[in-house]
């Protein structure tokens, strides 16, 4: 990662990209953002880190990011309309705010990672491919997470979608579904506005904004190889389509896997590939050569600005969405 990242120039427009990641809390989320920030530096990317924090991200934390050349964005939390949902994960709720890096229009293209991935090999590449969609890695439906879904009800999976046909009485098979944990789109005013506008109307539902933004972005989803968002489930429920040593994006979102909390007692968690895995999360974090040194870096700007400028300048204009009741 460096912030004095290339830009390419376009009949005169300077198009900037950006990896972004999101962060809300006083939790240790933060660690994840610190590991993915040493984890960029170390595949050499061309392109800075943004992170979108939560107004209740602690002032340490922020400084503790900025030190490790992160770009720290505030944004204002984004509220579905009220309904009684109950999500797969309670604190789901939070992740509706993503939508505002649809806002980041000082960049024309990011790749958005969650806080809980690592990215072992440089996947600047991305920014390449054509404009015009939103990329991503399919999910699976395996996991209990899912036991609230007809899929998981009926034992279908995409991944394998020819061992459990979907029965012609359902209707037609779901569309492809993303793991919204990797993606990369566009952010633009038109794009961020009809998110927006069209989460008013859209009741939540168990995977919050990760559903959300499979509906919205159905008709130009392009799937991506399960290379660039190792959901770790993968390895267990569907170990034939995945190439661990050609894995460049790992996601720790299985339940016990986030490496920062790691003990190996959940299900699946004494695996010797996850073992592997959580070790060379580890091996990242606790590099002290991959901190981020001042020298190195072209400051882009916005890092240098009080944050409350930066929510000026980002959150103008906007009509937040009431917070809901239950969540
Ligand atoms: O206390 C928290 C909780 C979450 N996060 C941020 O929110 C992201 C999403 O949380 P998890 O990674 O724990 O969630 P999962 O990977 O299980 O969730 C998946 O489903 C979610 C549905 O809301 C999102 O789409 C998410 O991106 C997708 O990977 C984190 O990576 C992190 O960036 C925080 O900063 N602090
Ligand atoms: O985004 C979610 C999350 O990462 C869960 O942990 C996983 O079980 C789901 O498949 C996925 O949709
Ligand atoms: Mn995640």
């Amino acid at each position: 990662m460096a912030s004095g990242a290339p830009a390419e120039s376009l009949g005169g427009q300077v198009k900037k990209r950006a990896f972004v990641t999101f962060l809300a809390g006083d939790g240790d989320y933060v660690k994840g953002v610190v590991g993915l920030a040493k984890g960029l530096r170390k595949v050499k990317s061309a392109y800075p880190l943004v992170v979108a924090v939560l107004p209740d991200v602690p002032e340490a934390h922020r400084r503790l990011l900025q030190a490790q050349g992160c770009t720290v964005r505030e944004i204002e939390p984004v509220y579905p309309p009220e309904n009684q949902v109950q999500f797969a994960m309670a604190y789901y709720v939070i992740n509706y705010s993503k939508l505002r890096i649809w806002n980041f229009v000082e960049y024309s293209k990011i790749i958005y990672l969650d806080a809980d991935i690592q990215v072992y090999d440089n996947i600047d590449h991305l920014f390449d491919m054509p404009d015009g969609y939103f990329y991503a890695v399919m999910d699976c439906f395996c996991e209990k997470t899912w036991s609230h879904s007809r899929q998981y009800s009926i034992g279908y999976c995409q991944q394998c979608p020819d061992k459990v046909a979907w029965p012609a009485e359902m209707g037609s098979p779901p569309p492809l579904y993303f793991n919204a944990g990797m993606f990369v789109s566009e952010p633009a005013r038109p794009t961020y506005d009809g998110l927006l506008e069209t989460l008013m109307t859209t009741p939540p539902t168990p995977f919050a904004e990760q559903d959300f933004l499979n509906m919205y972005f159905e008709k130009i989803y392009k799937p991506i190889p399960l290379i660039y968002n190792l959901v770790l489930a993968m390895l267990w429920r569907h170990p034939e389509n995945v190439e661990l040593e050609n894995v460049k994006v790992v996601h720790y979102c299985a339940a016990g896997s986030k490496p920062w909390r790691y003990t190996g007692k959940e299900a699946n968690m004494d695996r010797e590939d996850i073992k592997m895995l959580v070790a060379k999360w580890w091996g990242i974090y606790n590099d002290k050569s991959l901190d981020f040194a001042a020298e190195d870096a072209v400051p882009e700007g916005e890092t240098c600005l009080p944050s409350s400028i930066m929510v000026a300048m980002s959150e103008n204009n906007i009509n937040y969405i009431s917070a809901p009741s239950a969540a």
